[in-house]
């Protein structure tokens, strides 16, 4: 990998109330890359991307992001206001739970655009171009532009939130579970076309997955978590195929005999 990391985050610690999160962890992500957060439940993957995003202060660490311009953000010293403007434009978050990255009660239309308008699109024939655009980028029929995202299935919903996230071309987006919870079948769909678009746009993407598979199919570099250490960290078909620390043996082994 030639260019420099334009995320780079070290000694990141946090403690809740009754369990360490996150302890002492250090991750870099390169322009374009897809780096996957892999382990079990409870390992602390959702509090590193809510630290990396600047959605969560954490006790101890250090958080930098190297905009388009080379002007170096301190994350977690930044104002709230300085990140919500790096999550509207050079950013991108998809949700788990495609309610927290929709606004149910706007079209799916108004959805798309809307993010375009916070980045001070203002035609409207333009914008509802670009909406259409997108849906068809997603496999959404753009006959259902002016729908709401509740009379869409799960799957459209999820295909909804990456347009509305990938519709300013962000820079960087950060990916909780985007397939878990829906069909086997929408799920293989659902990766197959962030693949497809992620490579299309050379977007880096953080991405926290329990799936194995999701991973092996996304991801460049993989890091394993367990109890909120890094315990493993490589190129993708290396910690897959050749896994060095026992707990990722376990891990890649238990998808092996599923
Ligand atoms: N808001 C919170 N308050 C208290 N404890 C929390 C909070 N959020 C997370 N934790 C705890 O921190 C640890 C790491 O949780 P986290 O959600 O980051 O793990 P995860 O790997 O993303 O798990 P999952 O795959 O189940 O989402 C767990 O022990 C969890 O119970």
């Amino acid at each position: 990998m030639n260019e420099q990391p334009f995320l780079l985050a070290s000694g990141v610690s946090h403690r809740f109330a009754t369990s360490v999160a996150l302890d002492g962890v250090h991750i870099e992500v390169h322009p374009g890359e897809v780096v996957a957060i892999v382990g079990e439940s409870g390992s602390g993957k959702s509090t590193l991307l809510r630290v990396l995003s600047g959605q969560m202060s954490p006790d101890r660490g250090d958080v930098q992001y190297i905009d388009h311009t080379g002007c170096r953000h301190d994350i977690l010293q930044s104002r709230e206001r300085q990140v919500r403007s790096l999550m509207r434009t050079e950013w991108g978050f998809v949700y788990q739970h495609a309610a927290d990255g929709l606004r149910m009660n706007v079209s799916a239309g108004g959805n798309i655009g809307e993010r375009l308008m916070a980045n001070g699109h203002q035609h409207y024939g333009r914008i509802r171009e670009q909406a259409m655009d997108w849906l068809r980028q997603v496999e959404i029929d753009p006959a259902r532009i002016d729908d709401f995202p509740k009379t869409f299935s799960g799957g459209m919903q999820q295909r909804l939130q990456i347009a509305r996230c990938l519709v300013t071309h962000p820079r960087l987006v950060f990916m909780d579970e985007p397939t878990t919870g829906l069909d086997v079948s929408v799920q293989a769909k659902l990766l197959d076309l962030i693949r497809r678009l992620v490579a299309k746009l050379r977007i880096a993407v953080v991405l926290v997955t329990h799936d194995i598979a999701a991973a092996r199919l996304l991801a460049n570099r993989i890091l394993v978590m367990r109890n909120g250490q890094v315990v493993e960290h490589g190129l993708t078909d290396r910690v897959l195929d050749d896994p060095q620390h026992p707990y990722t043996q376990l891990l890649v082994s238990s998808v092996l005999a599923a």
